[in-house]
């Protein structure tokens, strides 16, 4: 199956962003720092959600350059928990780019980041059960 026969994830993307001309690196792509940034918050994000409060990246694995973003794409990025641990949590991360020219939308990197729940002072914390009401204060 071809890259853009690919199916996207379904729902809405957890982040969209417009690729900038700032952004970009000596060979005209976006540079791929910028594309691990939005990566981070978005599944930054969701690992919060889940973790219902502090979270801290501790790994980044399985990451894929698949194909370069262009100056004015959308990159819109789709993340969601894929393993819960004690304190950790696995998120799977995709990043498409809307090709604004083409009207198509392609997968352009890929990735799982852990992120570990964290305290007040920066330590490991259990992540609480999904129906655990959320803190008030
Ligand atoms: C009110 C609610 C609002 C909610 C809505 C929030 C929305 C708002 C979101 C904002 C989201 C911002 C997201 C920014 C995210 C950064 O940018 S954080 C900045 C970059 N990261 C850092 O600086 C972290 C530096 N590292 C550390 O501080 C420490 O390593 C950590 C993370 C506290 C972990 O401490 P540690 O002593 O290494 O922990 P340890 O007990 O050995 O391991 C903890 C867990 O991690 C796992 N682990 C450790 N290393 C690895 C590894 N290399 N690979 C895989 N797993 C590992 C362990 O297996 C263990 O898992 P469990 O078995 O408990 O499930």
């Amino acid at each position: 199956m071809s890259q853009q026969e690919e199916k996207r994830p379904d729902g809405e993307a957890t982040l969209r962003v417009s690729a900038m001309p700032r952004d970009v690196n000596i060979n005209g792509d976006i540079f791929g720092g910028w594309v691990l940034s939005q990566m981070d918050s978005a599944s930054g994000i969701v690992a919060g959600q889940r973790a219902k409060g502090r979270v801290a990246t501790v790994a980044v694995d399985a990451m894929k350059f698949i194909r370069p973003v262009k100056v004015g794409n959308i990159l819109c990025v789709w993340a969601w928990v894929e393993r819960v641990g004690r304190t950790s949590m696995a998120v799977r991360i995709e990043a498409w780019a809307f090709r604004n020219r083409r009207g198509v939308y392609e997968k352009v990197t890929e990735a799982v980041f852990t992120y570990v729940a964290i305290d007040e002072d920066g330590k490991p914390r259990p992540v609480p059960a999904e129906d655990e009401v959320w803190p008030t204060e």
